[in-house]
């Protein structure tokens, strides 16, 4: 019974801290994300000294949905219980390949800046949505909109997602080894908590840096598969990742993205990840609603937040 108060004093703390953000920009703050505005100064020196526990967050991936009906996807998700909403913003366009090729390999000869142009614009095969549709949803929603950013120039993205009504900006520790200091202070003066992602080639003492000294990063999303698209087979091996992250940072949001579903999410929450993103499984569940109970009820028991 502590340990559950202790864990949602930690995320209500989270919580307050975007709601003030939003409501300085008349956006309808989330009832649920802000209806238990506790302070970590009520938590009691007993408390504080239990071990630390994550609650869940079930984020179901928005890339699954029906993008033509993306307002109402989202209003079914919430009413099924999903915490979060997971936005995966992807960009591709590789002026290298391609039809373009040609003229793009001319420019990269004689003008080295399409070169920068062409490096911000590729990260993976695919294409998504951008801060035009975040903020189109925003209007239909108050949950939480945890966006995860598939590009290589993310700083550039951070007003624009912000404006959008974006509520957590996760970037790649693979394109901000130079500027990442800037890119969490930027996202934090816009309200925004920061996370950090890195894809399965990634060692994850990459990451150790941005998760220490004055400025850290909130969340580390370990991505269990390749980024790009929904629907791949969960990477087992990451899950090592998970662990040790878990062991170093107790309390610290760990998000898994890539194949998670009923079938791989015991192996998920017992190496300590608590913030499960879901694409396939949830939307193409007969019944999601069962399907998010049941990732969030094992994230809870390895937690130990409940029997
Ligand atoms: O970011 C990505 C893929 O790059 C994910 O968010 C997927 O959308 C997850 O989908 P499933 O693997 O759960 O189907």
């Amino acid at each position: 019974m502590m340990r559950v108060g202790k864990a949602v004093a930690t995320v209500a703390a989270h919580r307050v801290f975007r709601c003030e953000s939003l409501s300085t920009k008349s956006l309808n703050t989330p009832a649920n994300l802000c209806s238990s505005p506790i302070s970590d100064t009520t938590i009691s020196p007993e408390l504080r000294k239990m071990p630390s526990a994550v609650e869940a967050k079930i984020a179901p991936s928005m890339l699954s949905s029906d993008f033509a009906n993306l307002a109402s996807e989202a209003e079914r998700m919430v009413s099924f219980g999903a915490d979060w909403l997971h936005m995966d913003i992807m960009i591709d366009v590789d002026l290298q390949d391609g039809y373009v090729s040609d003229l793009a390999k001319a420019l990269l000869l004689f003008f080295p800046i399409y070169q920068k142009l062409a490096d911000s614009c590729h990260f993976v095969q695919n294409l998504t949505i951008g801060a035009p549709v975040i903020a189109s949803l925003r209007k239909h929603t108050k949950a939480y909109l945890d966006c995860h950013l598939m590009v290589t120039n993310p700083l550039d993205y951070v007003d624009q997602l912000s404006k959008a009504g974006a509520s957590g900006f996760t970037f790649h520790v693979e394109v901000s080894q130079d500027n990442w200091q800037e890119l969490v202070t930027q996202i934090k003066s816009k309200g925004m908590k920061p996370g950090v992602a890195l894809k399965p080639g990634t060692p994850i003492e990459d990451v150790y840096p941005l998760l220490e000294g004055e400025n850290p990063v909130e969340m580390v999303l370990v991505m269990t598969v390749e980024p790009g698209f929904g629907g791949q087979k969960f990477i087992p091996d990451m899950m090592n990742k998970v662990r040790t992250l878990r062991e170093k940072y107790p309390e610290l949001d760990i998000e898994v993205d890539g194949g998670l579903g009923p079938s791989t999410i015991e192996e998920a929450a017992s190496a300590g990840a608590n913030c499960i993103v879901a694409g396939s499984s949830v939307f193409g569940a007969q019944d999601p609603a069962q399907v998010i109970s049941l990732l969030k009820t094992t994230v809870n028991k390895a937690q130990k937040l409940v029997k």
